[in-house]
């Protein structure tokens, strides 16, 4: 039987390093699908239309929530953020992975969804929160105000990292990247023996009863 596709949130405060993590997972496994988000927030320079995220106005955004498009939606920094639902759905049914980019509320979401069983979440925590300002900066994609308004959140982010299922901090990036693959590698090979297991152990307990 055809494993079903895998719901993997990647989750942190802003500046933790999910998006460089991301673009390794996706070099390491091109079968990966990502979960374009959609959002009112203005493109940075260098990000694509569809690529990075599709970039949509409030109203639009609205209208794809209203219409029931959305996977999750979340209002994060002052802006609108969700995942779109078609696509994922598409992923599931055809066994394969998708990797998302999301904050808590998102990964809450779906979390509690009748998708649930699919989910394999993980939190990103920073070494330190003087490095998670340092990475901000050194990102140089935001404002100074940009950079606060993240860092003031930054723990409302963290507080919720008891709600997934791992939780790795993100100090050497090879570490934590193999550390991330390690994860999905295990988990891809636990799920897709579970249907096996069970008529495995069916057939040990009617061998177990014929032998008593
Ligand atoms: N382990 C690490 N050590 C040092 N720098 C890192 C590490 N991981 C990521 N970075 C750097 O930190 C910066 C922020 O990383 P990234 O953009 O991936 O964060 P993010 O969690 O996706 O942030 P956001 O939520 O704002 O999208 C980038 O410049 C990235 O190169
Ligand atoms: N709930 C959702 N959160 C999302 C989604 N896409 C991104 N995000 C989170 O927003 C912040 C900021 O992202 P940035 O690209 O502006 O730096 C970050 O924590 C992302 O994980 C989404 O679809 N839903």
């Amino acid at each position: 039987m055809q494993r079903r596709g895998l719901l993997i949130i990647l989750s942190s405060p802003s500046g933790a390093g999910k998006s460089t993590l991301a673009g390794r997972l996706r070099q390491w496994d091109g079968s990966l699908r990502f979960s374009v988000s959609a959002t009112t927030r203005p493109a940075r320079a260098g990000e694509l239309d569809g690529r990075e995220y599709f970039f949509v106005t409030k109203d639009a955004f609205q209208a794809q929530v209203a219409a029931g498009d959305m996977l999750e939606h979340a209002l994060v920094f002052g802006n609108y953020y969700g995942s779109p639902k078609a696509p994922v759905q598409t992923a599931i049914e055809d066994g394969r992975d998708v990797l998302f980019d999301i904050d808590w509320q998102g990964a809450q979401q779906i979390s509690n969804s009748s998708l649930s069983p699919h989910v394999l979440s993980i939190f990103i925590l920073p070494p330190s929160i003087p490095e998670l300002h340092r990475r901000l900066v050194t990102r140089g994609q935001d404002s100074p105000e940009v950079i606060e308004k993240r860092m003031q959140k930054s723990w409302d982010e963290i507080s919720h990292w008891d709600g997934y299922d791992y939780v790795l901090v993100n100090d050497d990036i090879d570490a934590t990247e193999q550390a991330l693959k390690t994860i999905i590698s295990a988990e891809r090979l636990r799920r897709s023996q579970q249907p096996q297991l069970v008529d495995h152990v069916r057939s040990l307990q009617t061998q177990f009863g014929e032998l008593t």
